[in-house]
């Protein structure tokens, strides 16, 4: 067995709740209802980011009762680091997307490098209506593209670096049950 970094455990422990479950369920929820309201004539691929964007997507999806198909890419910039870096494709998009409807759903848009990535590329595989989920919004002024904003947000927090529903500390925590703050960052 590897042994767990006794950091990883410290850190859940003296970490701020920002959003308790109850007020993040809400809000997926919230979501939910908007995004049926706009897709669900659409017949849209739902491409969950990888890996952020895992926990958001499967909590979304069984709340869309219409017609849909599900897939994933993977692009990533931060590696288990608290800063991000140079973006790093892992997987494209497999499946055609010209002329498609796409909802494109990450949990986080922090200085947005990410998602002006995936709408470059998919804008250049020809998709025809683009969508964007995210579950929270960074709050600041470092966005990289701030033509980008996303058509369905869960919830907005501070500038604070946060974990939880997806979101990891250094891979971790990933699976808490909640938005949290790691004290000090
Ligand atoms: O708005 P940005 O500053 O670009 O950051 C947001 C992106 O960063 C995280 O991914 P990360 O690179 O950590 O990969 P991960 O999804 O595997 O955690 C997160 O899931 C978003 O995709
Ligand atoms: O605050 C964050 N937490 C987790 N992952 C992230 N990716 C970008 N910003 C963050």
């Amino acid at each position: 067995m590897t042994a767990i970094p006794s950091e990883i455990q410290q850190v859940r422990n003296e970490a701020d709740c920002l959003f308790t479950e109850a007020q993040v369920e809400q809000a997926i929820d919230n979501m939910a209802t908007d995004i049926s309201r706009d897709l669900a004539h659409r017949n849209p691929i739902v491409f969950s980011v990888m890996n952020g964007g895992l926990v958001l997507t499967g909590k979304l999806v069984t709340k869309l009762g219409f017609p849909l198909e599900i897939s994933y890419l993977h692009a990533t910039r931060y590696r288990d680091k608290t800063q991000g870096a140079d973006l790093e494709w892992r997987t494209y998009p497999q499946q055609p997307l010209k002329g498609r409807t796409v909802l494109i759903v990450d949990d986080i848009y922090d200085e947005g490098s990410t998602l002006g990535a995936i709408v470059d590329h998919c804008r250049e595989e020809g998709v025809e209506d683009m969508h964007i989920a995210v579950l929270v919004d960074k709050q600041h002024d470092r966005k990289a593209r701030p033509d980008i904003i996303p058509d369905y947000i869960g919830l907005q927090c501070e500038d604070r670096y946060v974990f939880g529903y997806g979101m990891d500390y250094k891979g971790y925590w990933r699976n808490a049950p909640g938005i949290f703050a790691v004290k000090g960052l």
